[in-house]
């Protein structure tokens, strides 16, 4: 049976289905998904707070990633993959025509399981979505690696060696020089899949306490397959299972008095 320490778990409890137009990020409403003719989401609909961290578990394929990478339209990058419903982030819906994915790219960052650093300088890792929207001064540049490099936990580690290659900081540095990339072209939303799976725990601390300083500024969803992760850094929990949100509420409630026998199941180890 797993043990979740509820010491840690957020006092302050948002009322999930009561959330105002300004306090949501994304509205997901009536949302299926296809690969090819196989449902991997089933009526997903759940509103995504701001400034809050929201964490995504359940059990192997239940569909965690694939609803999270709707978030930022990056199942437009697979093929045979089609979606049913709506997400709409602040308010707009992210597959009206008009939306440039890009854009909504930039808006609405993304970090992997496994850091993917480019093969480039610290620097030039940080600044790299900056250079891509043609922004060169170098005044700029510096100003914004080094705000990036310390929301990302960083900076003291590598203001020294920012013309280092990447590849040699640890997979805990990687992984934090990724997020600063992420957020050194301001989103709105910082979607992290599975961020601490590869690295050991005292990386994987570092970026629990990264995550919850940046809720201040951004809107965090997190997959984790890690339940004391999840109770240690989100506000909210959904869990997910089959491809259905079985149920989803803040964090605490759902650790502490799951209202589906799935989850208690789950979160008590007795599946997944
Ligand atoms: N590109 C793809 N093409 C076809 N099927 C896919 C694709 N990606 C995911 N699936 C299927 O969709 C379902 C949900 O997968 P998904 O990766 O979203 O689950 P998950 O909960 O994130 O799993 P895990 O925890 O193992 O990463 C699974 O049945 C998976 O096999």
């Amino acid at each position: 049976m797993l043990s979740i320490d509820t010491q840690t778990l957020r006092p302050d409890v948002p009322d999930l289905s009561a959330l105002t137009p300004e306090q949501t990020a994304f509205e997901i409403q009536g949302l299926n998904l296809f690969y090819d003719d196989k449902a991997a989401l089933t009526d997903i609909s759940m509103k995504i707070p701001k400034n809050q961290v929201t964490a995504f578990i359940g059990p192997s394929g239940c569909g965690k990633s694939t609803l999270l990478r709707c978030l930022n339209r990056m199942n437009d990058l697979i093929d045979d993959c089609r979606i049913e419903g709506k997400i709409l982030l602040e308010g707009d819906d992210i597959h009206h025509k008009a939306v440039d994915v890009a854009a909504l790219r930039r808006n609405v960052g993304m970090v992997f399981q496994r850091p993917n650093p480019f093969p480039k300088s610290v620097y030039e890792n940080v600044v790299y979505g900056l250079r891509l929207q043609g922004i060169n001064d170098r005044r700029r540049l510096d100003e914004a690696a080094e705000k990036a490099l310390k929301a990302a936990a960083l900076w003291d580690e590598v203001k020294d060696r920012l013309g280092d290659n990447a590849y040699g900081l640890s997979g805990g540095q990687q992984q934090r020089l990724v997020i600063a990339r992420a957020i050194a072209i301001e989103p709105r939303v910082l979607l992290l899949d599975e961020p601490t799976s590869a690295l050991d725990p005292i990386s994987t601390l570092t970026i629990e306490e990264l995550i919850t300083e940046l809720k201040r500024k951004y809107t965090v969803v997190i997959v984790t397959h890690n339940m004391q992760q999840a109770a240690r850094v989100s506000d909210n929990t959904a869990f997910m299972y089959l491809g259905s949100l079985i149920e989803y509420s803040d964090t605490n409630t759902l650790f502490t008095m799951p209202g589906k026998k799935q989850t208690e199941d789950y979160i008590t180890g007795r599946y997944g």
